[in-house]
C-alpha cells in the first residue's frame, strides 16, 4: 500500500477553515502540481501534510501508517521533506556543508552534486556567494541528499527569473524518476504542469479538479478559473 494519502483532510486558521475536506493520493514516481489561486490553501494544505500545522479533522498517511498525529521528525523518519517558501541555505556553509546537514552518507552528497553540475563547480564555495538561483539549487539539492521518497515543494521559483526557475525542473523530474512522490505548488502554473503528471486545483480551500496535467492543461477554461478562483 504505498503511496501518501490524503483523506478528508480539513484546516482551521483564524476565523474558520482554509482547507475543507480535501482528498488525493501522491503515487511514487509521479508529480502532482497543485495549482490555485492565492489565498486558496495552498500552502495550508502542505502545512499540514508534513505536520507545520495540525489537521481539524481527516487523515494524512504514508504506505498506509497514519501520520495525522505524529511529529514532524517522526514524518521525516517515513521518508517525508517539505521545502517550504521561502527557505534559506546556512550561508556560512559551502555547498558540500549544506548538503551533509541532511544526507546520510558521504556517497549521497556525491550523487546528488552529480545531479548539480552548477554546485559541484562552487562546492567549496560558501553559498552566501552564490546568485540566488544557485542557492534555491542548495535548498533543492539539500532536500534530495535526505532521499525522500515523499517531497512537498512550495513555490521553489519564489525571487527567481523564469528562465533560472527553468533549469531547476529537470531536476524534479529527474528525482520523480528515481521514485519520489512530488507535490508541487508552484507560480508558474504551465511550467509546472508541463513536468507533472497529476494535477489538483484548489480554490478557497476546496478542490474543484482532479485529473491528469495533460487534461487540465488541454481545458483552457479550467485552468483559467483555477488561477481566477472561480
Ligand atoms: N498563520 C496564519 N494564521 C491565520 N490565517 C492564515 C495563516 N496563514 C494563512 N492563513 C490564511 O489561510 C488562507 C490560505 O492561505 P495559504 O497561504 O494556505 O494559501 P495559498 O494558496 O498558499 O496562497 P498563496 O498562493 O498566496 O501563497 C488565507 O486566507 C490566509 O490568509
Amino acid at each position: 500500500m504505498s503511496g501518501l494519502r490524503v483523506q478528508d483532510v480539513t484546516v482551521t486558521r483564524g476565523a474558520g477553515p482554509v482547507i475543507r475536506d480535501v482528498a488525493f493520493t501522491l503515487e511514487p514516481g509521479r508529480i502532482t502540481a497543485l495549482v490555485g489561486p492565492n489565498g486558496a490553501g495552498k500552502t495550508s494544505l502542505l502545512e499540514s501534510i508534513s505536520g507545520v500545522v495540525p489537521a481539524a479533522s481527516g487523515s494524512v498517511s504514508i504506505d498506509g501508517t497514519d501520520i495525522t498525529k505524529q511529529s514532524r521528525v517522526a514524518r521525516a523518519k517515513l521518508g517525508l521533506a517539505h521545502i517550504e517558501q521561502g527557505r534559506a541555505v546556512f550561508p556560512g556553509l559551502t555547498v558540500v556543508e549544506n548538503l551533509k546537514l541532511t544526507a546520510r552518507t558521504w556517497p549521497r552528497v556525491e550523487e546528488v552534486l552529480a545531479l548539480f553540475p552548477e554546485l559541484e563547480k562552487r562546492r567549496n564555495s560558501p553559498t552566501a556567494l552564490l546568485s540566488g538561483g544557485e542557492q534555491q539549487m542548495v535548498v533543492l539539492a539539500r532536500a534530495f541528499a535526505a532521499r525522500p521518497r515523499y517531497l512537498l515543494i512550495d513555490e521553489m521559483s519564489l525571487g527567481l527569473a523564469p528562465v533560472v526557475f527553468t533549469r531547476l525542473l529537470p531536476m524534479v523530474t529527474r528525482f520523480a524518476e528515481e521514485g519520489a512522490a512530488i507535490l508541487l505548488v508552484e507560480q508558474f502554473t504551465h511550467l509546472a504542469l508541463g513536468v507533472s503528471q497529476d494535477a489538483l486545483v484548489v480554490s478557497s480551500g476546496r478542490v474543484t479538479f482532479q485529473g491528469t496535467a495533460k487534461e487540465l492543461l488541454d481545458a483552457p477554461e479550467t485552468l483559467h478559473s483555477a488561477y481566477l478562483g472561480e
